[in-house]
């Protein structure tokens, strides 16, 4: 079993809240209210901002050029792939990038990103990077969820390009990778006695992406 299956498997109701949230379904049957889902998109972009600067910090944590070169993969993923396509989303929805970068950060975009990064500074890149999982491979898992459930991609559904860049062979690879970066930290400092802890963080991660939902959801700063 991975690491991240295993980290998974310790908090069953966490993952099911976080994957199966109503904002989840709703952009699955195309239900979701187009101003929950524009919020999201405003929250989102300030997030990655913060993600990308946690990767930053995973860089600085690296004990060698395996670790760095890992990190640095990391923060091109979030400003080359995903924020490339969340700027590509944006301008479809309506938003600029001044209106954007203008708005109020929410509470739950505070939380979530505030926690990685104090994740990152106390602790070593084993925590760090159990930290960031949940939100880099939990997207890569809810977007191929989507896919499968529908049994393909409905091009009618309003959310039908989220679905395929979650779903699709590029963001498919930045996941992989992740999953096989945590089992190379893994192999070198996870003991049995380490992780419940690692399961703690892990846990705490999930829950603050299933309240990222429902931040979209009831359109809450
Ligand atoms: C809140 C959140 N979690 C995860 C992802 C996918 N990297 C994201 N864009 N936003």
């Amino acid at each position: 079993m991975t690491t991240f299956e295993r980290l998974k498997a310790a908090t069953p109701a966490s993952w099911r809240a976080y994957t199966d949230h109503d904002f989840v379904r709703q952009m699955g049957d195309g239900s979701l209210s187009q101003d929950a889902f524009r919020h999201y998109l405003v929250q989102d972009y300030l997030f990655l901002i913060h993600f990308a600067r946690a990767y930053a910090l995973a860089v600085y944590k690296g004990r060698n050029l395996a670790d760095m070169r890992a990190a640095a993969a990391g923060i091109s993923a979030i400003l080359d792939v995903e924020m490339k396509l969340h700027l590509k989303l944006c301008g479809e929805w309506g938003l600029s990038p001044e209106e954007i970068e203008a708005a109020p950060e929410a509470r739950a975009t505070m939380a979530y990103t505030r926690f990685v990064l104090d994740t990152g500074l106390r602790g070593d890149l084993l925590d760090l990077h159990v930290a960031l999982s949940p939100c880099i491979i939990g997207y890569a898992e809810i977007g191929m969820a989507l896919v499968n459930v529908a049994g393909g991609v409905d091009e009618k559904n309003p959310y039908a390009v989220w679905i395929k860049e979650y779903s699709g062979t590029e963001y498919q690879e930045i996941a992989e990778a992740a999953r096989a970066n945590l089992d190379r930290l893994a192999a070198d400092s996870l003991t049995e006695a380490r992780f419940p802890k690692l399961a703690v963080i892990f846990d705490q991660a999930t829950r603050l992406e299933a309240d990222f939902w429902q931040m979209g959801l009831d359109r809450a700063l």
